[in-house]
């Protein structure tokens, strides 16, 4: 029997200021999706124990929440080393829920390789979840057959994107608009950011606060310890070289989720 969460209508009504609008689900700026940057932390910014360790942060009410969240979305997007390290459903299992997100992936070298016992291509023949849109810097004549045709018989697909701007460790990057303008041109209206810290972090990036519509941040009463994926976006300096903080909220709401707290803001003034 698979997992049925609910999500209470009063708890809704808090987050729909934060949220893509209900009648047309778009951004203010009609040009590219709605961008919600949510994901669940440690006291000490970590999403999980360590790379590739799946940590359950959430309780059960803001894991109802987060559910919400992905049936409020057009779009669910990770980083492929979440895929790879969590094989996650990426779907919404509140049970009166009347779409599913669609996953992106973000795997610019193409690390993935789609399998049929992949969970989220599994709860797609099941008809649970959509199966993933696969954002890579690879040339599509480039993917192997094999992947393509798993991916393209469970309703998903690669999709090339440049991939030349530059990362941590010398690994090239996508810039956000070129990957918003992706989702754009597949008409996915909105979009959930939901990981892991890599991808958050590279969105923290001041230049790309102004595609960030809304932040939803659940932080579990606990610290995971050294060594964790930490969210901590890169250093910010002013012109003589001093310090500054990175990025901060405004419009700030906090709303107890049973022992979790969720923190709902902007980033744009
Ligand atoms: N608590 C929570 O809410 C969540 C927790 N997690 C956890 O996070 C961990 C994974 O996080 P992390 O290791 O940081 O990995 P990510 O999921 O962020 O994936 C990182 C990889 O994604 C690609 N990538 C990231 N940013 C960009 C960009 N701007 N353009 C192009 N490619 C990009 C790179 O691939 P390449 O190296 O191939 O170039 C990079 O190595 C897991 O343990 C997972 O469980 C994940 C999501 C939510
Ligand atoms: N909101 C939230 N709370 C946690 O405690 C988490 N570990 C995560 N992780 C994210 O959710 C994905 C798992 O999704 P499924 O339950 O398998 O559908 C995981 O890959 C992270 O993106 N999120």
């Amino acid at each position: 029997m698979s997992e049925q969460l609910t999500f209470a209508p009063s708890s809704a009504a808090l987050l729909e200021p934060y949220l893509p609008s209900l009648h047309n689900g778009s951004s203010p700026s009609p040009s590219r999706p709605f961008v919600t940057l949510t994901f669940a932390t440690s006291l000490d910014s970590s999403l999980s124990l360590a790379p590739g360790v799946r940590t359950r942060l959430s309780g059960p009410d803001s894991k109802a929440m987060t559910h919400y969240l992905r049936s409020r979305h057009s779009a669910i997007l990770v980083g492929i080393s979440t895929l790879l390290a969590d094989d996650p459903g990426l779907n919404c299992r509140i049970s009166s829920a009347t779409s599913q997100p669609r996953p992106i992936i973000i795997d610019p070298h193409l690390r993935w390789k789609p399998s049929g016992s992949d969970k989220v291509l599994q709860l797609c023949r099941k008809g649970q979840g959509l199966a993933p849109y696969v954002l890579t810097g690879v040339s599509i004549s480039d993917i192997p057959q094999e992947s393509s045709a798993v991916l393209y018989d469970h309703g998903g697909k690669f999709i090339h994107a440049d991939s030349s701007a530059p990362g941590p460790n010398g690994r090239s990057r996508f810039d956000w608009n070129d990957i918003l303008n992706a989702l754009e041109r597949e008409s996915l209206s909105s979009v959930m950011v939901e990981g892991g810290a890599q991808i958050i972090n590279s969105l923290l990036e001041p230049k790309y606060h102004d595609l960030v519509d809304s932040v939803i941040v659940t932080i579990a009463p606990t610290w995971l310890g050294q060594g964790g994926v930490v969210v901590s976006p890169g250093r910010v300096h002013d012109e003589n070289g001093v310090p500054l903080p990175a990025a901060r909220l405004s419009n700030v709401q906090w709303h107890p989720f049973g022992e979790d707290v969720v923190l709902c803001g902007t980033l744009r003034s």
